[in-house]
């Protein structure tokens, strides 16, 4: 391992923070850049947590140089579906001109891998199967675009010779750390699990569930959900593969199985022991019926094995975190 430090952004938020630690658990260097925009100074522990934006390059130019940065992991984005599609030009700003900003210092300071968060928004409506990485890319929303984007940088940039990627494609996320210390508190949340989670402990009086009359056999969109901890552990082996001099790889993120929004809520009544109050309501525009990982790539490449895939665990370390919430 050596002087060499990882540098991650965004590691202040949700899935950076539980990045960051695993990292710091190994005994890596690292160096968590983040604005704290979305993020919470107390999820960063045993790294140095600078206060900037990934968008200011003399500062990110200065930390790559001063801290002998090796490998850039790179979560700092805004992640908002639906603020995407009402403010389009704050998610190309931050996600793809920061994104490039910032790959553009790795490639001026020899900082040659980059593990980029993406998204399975990249893919779009993708019918009922499961997705597999070679599939067609067609994101529907601004945040899949803005996301999309900086994919393309990264692997035009390798084509070039000047750097090496993994680019991890995260299906949906959740789940917490189980020992409670760091979670998932981002503001104004709009992702299921994090929202009835929210409602389970009382925080919100109820919620919806958007859209009863998709072509599943409950009516609900279907989707994959992995737990924060094994998504956190793909970043850890994607980076022993980088060191490795292993090739440039984009890989989904995902169990390779979904469950409906009523299979999830009927888990967190169960977890909670309390019937949730939920109000059926339309359909939310730019909602896929169902995306799933076929998750192959990443078990062959990386060696990649689960150790959380069970919804009621997913579940229950979501409520907990809400019960018990340290930020
Ligand atoms: N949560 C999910 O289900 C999910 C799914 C797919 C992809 N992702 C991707 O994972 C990454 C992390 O998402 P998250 O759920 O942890 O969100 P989050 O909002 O908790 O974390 C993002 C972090 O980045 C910081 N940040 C944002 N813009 C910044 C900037 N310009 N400079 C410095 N810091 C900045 C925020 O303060 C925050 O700490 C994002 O890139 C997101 O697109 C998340
Ligand atoms: O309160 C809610 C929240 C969500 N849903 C439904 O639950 C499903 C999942 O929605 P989420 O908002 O939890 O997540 P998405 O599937 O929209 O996830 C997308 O946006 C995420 C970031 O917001 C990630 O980037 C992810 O990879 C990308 O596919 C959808 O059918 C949605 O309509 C509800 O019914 N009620």
């Amino acid at each position: 391992m050596g002087e060499s430090t990882v540098l991650v952004t965004g590691g202040a938020g949700y899935i950076g923070s539980h990045v960051t630690r695993q990292l710091v658990e190994r005994g890596e260097r690292v160096v968590v850049l983040d604005n704290l925009s979305t993020g919470f100074r107390e999820a960063v522990e045993g790294a140095e947590l600078v206060v900037g934006d990934t968008g200011d390059a003399a500062l990110v130019n200065d930390l790559m140089a001063r801290h002998a940065v090796d490998t850039l992991m790179h979560f700092a984005a805004h992640t908002v579906v639906p603020e995407s599609v009402a403010d389009p030009l704050k998610y190309y700003r931050n996600n793809t001109n920061s994104s490039r900003i910032l790959v553009e210092a790795c490639v001026a300071n020899g900082v040659r891998r980059v593990v980029f968060s993406s998204t399975a928004a990249v893919y779009g409506e993708a019918g009922d199967g499961t997705v597999a990485e070679d599939s067609p890319l067609h994101p529907i929303n601004p945040y899949g675009r803005s996301k999309l984007a900086t994919e393309w940088v990264l692997e035009d940039l390798a084509t070039a010779g000047a750097l090496e990627h993994v680019t991890l494609r995260y299906f949906n996320v959740a789940g917490c750390a189980p020992d409670g210390r760091i979670g998932q508190s981002t503001p104004n949340a709009t992702l299921l699990i994090k929202v009835a989670a929210e409602a389970a402990a009382g925080i919100r009086a109820g919620m919806h569930v958007f859209g009863t009359d998709y072509p599943t056999p409950d009516g609900t969109c279907i989707r994959d959900f992995i737990h924060v901890e094994d998504l956190a552990h793909a970043h850890v082996l994607a980076l022993d593969h980088l060191r490795d001099a292993g090739a440039s790889l984009t890989l989904n993120c995902g169990y390779g199985h979904g469950y409906s929004v009523l299979e999830v809520l009927r888990m967190v009544e169960q977890v909670a022991g309390a019937p949730l109050k939920i109000n059926f309501a339309d359909r939310r525009p730019g909602d896929p019926v169902q995306l799933v990982a076929n998750a192959a790539r990443i078990r062959e490449t990386l060696g990649w094995t689960p150790r959380h895939d069970d919804l009621e665990v997913i579940v229950r370390t979501a409520i907990d975190w809400e019960r018990n919430r340290r930020y």
